[in-house]
């Protein structure tokens, strides 16, 4: 299975090409200077020539409080470049996979977000995925808008490694803890893609597979603050300094784009149509933290 991705140095895109060989995937990233999404106009050619089986469109303008004063920018690289892709990848008879995100609800509810809840998005970052959403579904290609949240990984610009970096000279960082969501390993991310892709690429003639799916990880709701505490105490587990979260509100971090206050995203729909679940939160931090700050079994009071 020859799988194309965009989004060439992102954390999912790292992800996939670790996780794609052991998948039977091969792995085809594309990223600058070959593609700029925000002028896709080179996308068929591109796509073309290298035959994918299934297109993922990982790429995104992902900064989330700068998308509020580069606003056109975010919606060039997150609505108009996802819009290329697909009509590439409806031209070409591939179907393409599309991550979004759960900033495109306004975290009003107090229960999982399901796929045909209301989206309202609070920020330029969730309104310009939104677009990319509609206008993947509306390019005739078979699609799938996997929505995900809150990803980190052992590499990349992520929340956990910049706990980890403020631990470096800080005992004790402020932390959000009335945001609610669910941290998501990109590691298994990357393994959730590679079996939708199979999927598509086994299942031609399927249209139950293809639409929109939330996908995060297992476990308890977490806050960020909650996420910071499991990311402090792995590092004291693993023979670290012991950092303390001080818990504070929204109000007490002023951002310049609002998050929602509720983002967890039901995925039993992913689960239902594709079989495809991901693990516990608190584990997959474990397993990134194995490789960022060193194997529990390490820690210096064994
Ligand atoms: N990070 C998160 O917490 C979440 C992410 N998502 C979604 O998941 C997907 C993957 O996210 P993630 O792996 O974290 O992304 P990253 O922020 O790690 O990487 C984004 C990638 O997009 C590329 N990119 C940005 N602008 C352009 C452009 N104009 N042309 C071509 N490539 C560009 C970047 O390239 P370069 O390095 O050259 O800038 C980079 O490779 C995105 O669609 C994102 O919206 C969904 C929920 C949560
Ligand atoms: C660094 C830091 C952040 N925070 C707060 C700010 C914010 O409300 C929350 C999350 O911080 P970040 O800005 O790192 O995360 P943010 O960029 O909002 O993360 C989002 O990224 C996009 C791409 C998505 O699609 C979302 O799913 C989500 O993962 O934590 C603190 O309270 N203390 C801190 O020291």
């Amino acid at each position: 299975m020859r799988i194309v991705v965009t989004g060439k140095s992102g954390q999912v895109v790292t992800a996939l090409i670790e996780r794609g060989p052991a998948a039977g995937a091969e792995i085809l990233p594309i990223g600058r200077p070959e593609l700029d999404l925000a002028d896709p106009e080179n996308a068929f050619e591109l796509l073309a020539a290298l035959a994918p089986d299934v297109i993922v469109s990982a790429a995104a303008y992902t900064a989330v409080d700068k998308a509020e004063s580069e606003a056109e920018l975010a919606y060039a690289v997150n609505a108009r470049g996802p819009e290329g892709i697909a009509a590439a990848a409806a031209r070409l008879n591939v179907p393409v996979i599309h991550i979004s995100t759960d900033y495109v609800f306004d975290g009003s509810k107090t229960s999982p977000w399901l796929e045909d809840d209301k989206v309202a998005p609070l920020g330029v970052y969730g309104a310009s995925k939104l677009a990319g959403e509609a206008a993947v579904l509306a390019s005739g290609a078979r699609a799938v808008i996997l929505r995900t949240a809150w990803v980190y990984a052992p590499f990349g610009a992520n929340f956990a490694r910049t706990m980890l970096r403020l631990a470096e000279n800080r005992d004790e960082v402020g932390v959000v803890a009335d945001q609610i969501g669910a941290p998501t390993s990109a590691l298994d991310i990357a393994d959730a893609i590679l079996k939708v892709a199979r999927n598509l690429a086994d299942h031609k003639d399927d249209p139950k597979l293809e639409g929109i799916f939330h996908l995060g990880a297992s476990g308890p709701d977490a806050s960020w603050a909650d996420f910071a505490e499991a990311v402090f105490s792995g590092l004291a587990e693993r023979g670290g300094k012991r950092v303390h979260v001080k818990r504070i509100g929204t109000v007490d971090y002023p951002t310049p784009a609002q998050r929602p206050h509720y983002s967890r995203l039901s995925t039993e729909k992913l689960a239902r149509v594709h079989a495809v679940t991901l693990p516990d939160w608190r584990d997959a931090l474990s397993v990134i933290l194995d490789r960022l700050v060193g194997p529990a079994s390490m820690r210096r009071d064994d």
